[in-house]
């Protein structure tokens, strides 16, 4: 019954909010929207929101399963060594790992109404494959200070383009997947305007790559982020990639 009420308030609230679309639009700039979401700047990035009446814990999809391979937890282990630690531990630390789960905005601060009213059955297609280690098996670190992430990558045999290689539009999903973390953090809620990718070498499947993605350029509503997808060991360039995303405010979410 409480429930409903609530709910049946947020459906008000978030009509009204639409009904400002205009006003919000133009006043409210795209940084505030992000505590909103829950990415909180000066905090350790956290977008779980534990719905108030549950101790539900989404499943977190960044952490390692039995499929990586020891390349993947070899890289795992260093880059989460460089992050902050449970408890305080390395405070200044620049890196923390970003956890990653099924649906976007049910989990983020903030986002359990709008999952309700965007679509209830929406699911972040890179991280609902039943079988772990058939697609999308990946980890992203972001660095605060650089406003950069990297991304430790394994490609599953499901994402196969030409034989024995990963699909180009498996390699721009992860490249926008990442770049759209950090314009997420930099820049609260965002959607891709464009993206330029230039493949450089095939990736074979099953592979690890580094994917890196880097602020360029950031100017009111737009940012710009340059992306390269690297072997593990960086010697080989597989992909380069620039995108460009666009601050955008709830009404354009829910509007469309
Ligand atoms: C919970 C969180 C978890 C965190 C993890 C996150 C992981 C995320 C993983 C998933 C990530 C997945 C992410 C995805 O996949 S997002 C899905 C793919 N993207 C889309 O579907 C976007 C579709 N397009 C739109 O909605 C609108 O066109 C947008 C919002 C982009 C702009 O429409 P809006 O009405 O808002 O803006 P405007 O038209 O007034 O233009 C404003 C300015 O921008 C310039 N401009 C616009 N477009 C382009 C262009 N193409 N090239 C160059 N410039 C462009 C324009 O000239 C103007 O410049 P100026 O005249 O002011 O100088």
């Amino acid at each position: 019954m409480f429930r409903r009420a609530v709910t049946a308030l947020c459906y008000t609230a978030a009509r009204a909010l639409l009904a400002l679309r205009p006003h919000v639009h133009r006043h409210l700039p795209s940084v505030r929207t992000a505590p909103l979401l829950g990415f909180n700047l000066d905090s350790r990035w956290s977008v779980t929101m534990t719905w108030p009446f549950s101790s539900f814990q989404p499943h977190d999809y960044s952490l390692p399963n039995p499929s990586w391979s020891p390349e993947m937890m070899r890289l795992y282990d260093h880059y989460n060594s460089l992050c902050e630690q449970e408890g305080g531990g390395k405070s200044k630390a620049p890196w923390v790992r970003m956890p990653s789960y099924n649906r976007l905005l049910k989990y983020a601060k903030g986002g359990q109404c709008l999952s309700k009213m965007v679509q209830a059955k929406a699911r972040l297609f890179t991280r609902n494959m039943k079988e772990e280690g058939a697609s999308f098996e990946y980890v992203v670190f972001l660095n605060k200070q650089e406003k950069m992430c990297t991304c430790i990558f394994q490609a599953g045999h499901l994402l196969e383009g030409p034989p024995g290689y990963v699909h180009g539009g498996a390699i721009a999903t992860i490249i926008d997947t990442v770049a759209g973390a950090l314009t997420t953090y930099l820049g609260g809620l965002v959607m891709t305007a464009n993206l330029t990718i230039n493949y450089r070498s095939p990736i074979p499947l099953g592979s690890v790559v580094l994917v890196h993605s880097l602020l360029e350029k950031m100017e009111e509503r737009k940012i710009l982020i340059f992306c390269q997808v690297t072997s593990s060991d960086g010697s080989k360039l597989h992909t380069e990639a620039t995108g460009l995303f666009l601050s955008i405010s709830l009404g354009h979410l829910i509007g469309g």
